[in-house]
């Protein structure tokens, strides 16, 4: 039997923007925020729910990002074990620990932190991937194996997010031209792409050469 991940993951691959291409009015309903001190900057953190799915997205944000500059800024999804469990098998946690140290250095910026786990195939889903890859897969064979795509993440919600900041042009820290291309097509304008390469090592090393080679990632030393 499916578990209830299983039938979200499949039924947003058909309503997902896998291209990138903006779906004319995603709705995201703000909701509250609050001040979030962290080791690096008190950030504001900012919660948006999806009246459709009911999936909460959050945003840091640190001082004044709707002046019309272009914003220092990283779209992040989920990755919980890399995140919050400290997980080596790939750069998610490293990643989203410099962009926060990046803003907090600059004293503006944005981060958009989208609950898309595992590509967007869920939590549950990232293990079974992790499970096939213990056993030899690759990240994009395991997705394959399990009947998903590679990448099902979309990347017009943040198209709301950011107009409620007011912020338009995006000095974006990031490896994946789909991202860029996705929020360009958004009508965002990504001024600069900021390379984020962090804690490549023994466990995460095979990840990111598959990330390099199958899902283009500006990554060096990537094959
Ligand atoms: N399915 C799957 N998802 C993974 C795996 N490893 C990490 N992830 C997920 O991959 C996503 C990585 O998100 P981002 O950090 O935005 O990464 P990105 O697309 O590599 O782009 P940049 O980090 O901006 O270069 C998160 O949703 C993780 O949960 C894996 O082996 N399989």
């Amino acid at each position: 039997m499916q578990s209830q991940t299983d039938a979200d993951a499949r039924r947003s691959t058909n309503a997902a923007d896998v291209d990138g291409k903006p779906v004319a009015g995603y709705q995201l309903d703000y909701v509250t925020s609050s001040k979030l001190p962290t080791p690096w900057a008190t950030f504001a953190i900012h919660v948006f729910v999806d009246p459709g799915t009911g999936k909460e997205h959050l945003a840091l944000t640190l001082g004044d990002v709707g002046s019309g500059a272009p914003v220092l800024a990283r779209v992040h999804s989920e990755c919980l074990t890399g995140d919050a469990l400290f997980s080596q098998r790939c750069d998610c946690g490293a990643q989203l620990e410099a962009s926060m140290r990046a803003i907090a250095e600059e004293g503006r910026g944005a981060i958009l932190y989208l609950r898309q786990e595992g590509r967007g195939i869920g939590l549950v889903n990232k293990i079974r991937a992790y499970n096939l890859q213990d056993a030899g897969a690759d990240t994009v064979e395991a997705n394959e194996r399990l009947g998903f795509p590679a990448d099902m993440r979309r990347y017009d919600l943040c198209k709301p997010m950011l107009d409620h900041f007011g912020i338009f042009s995006l000095r974006l820290m990031t490896n994946n031209p789909r991202k860029v291309r996705a929020l360009e097509r958004l009508g965002l304008r990504v001024e600069e792409r900021l390379p984020l390469q962090v804690n490549r090592n023994a466990h995460n090393e095979a990840y990111l050469s598959t990330k390099a080679v199958k899902l283009g990632h500006w990554l060096k030393g990537g094959q």
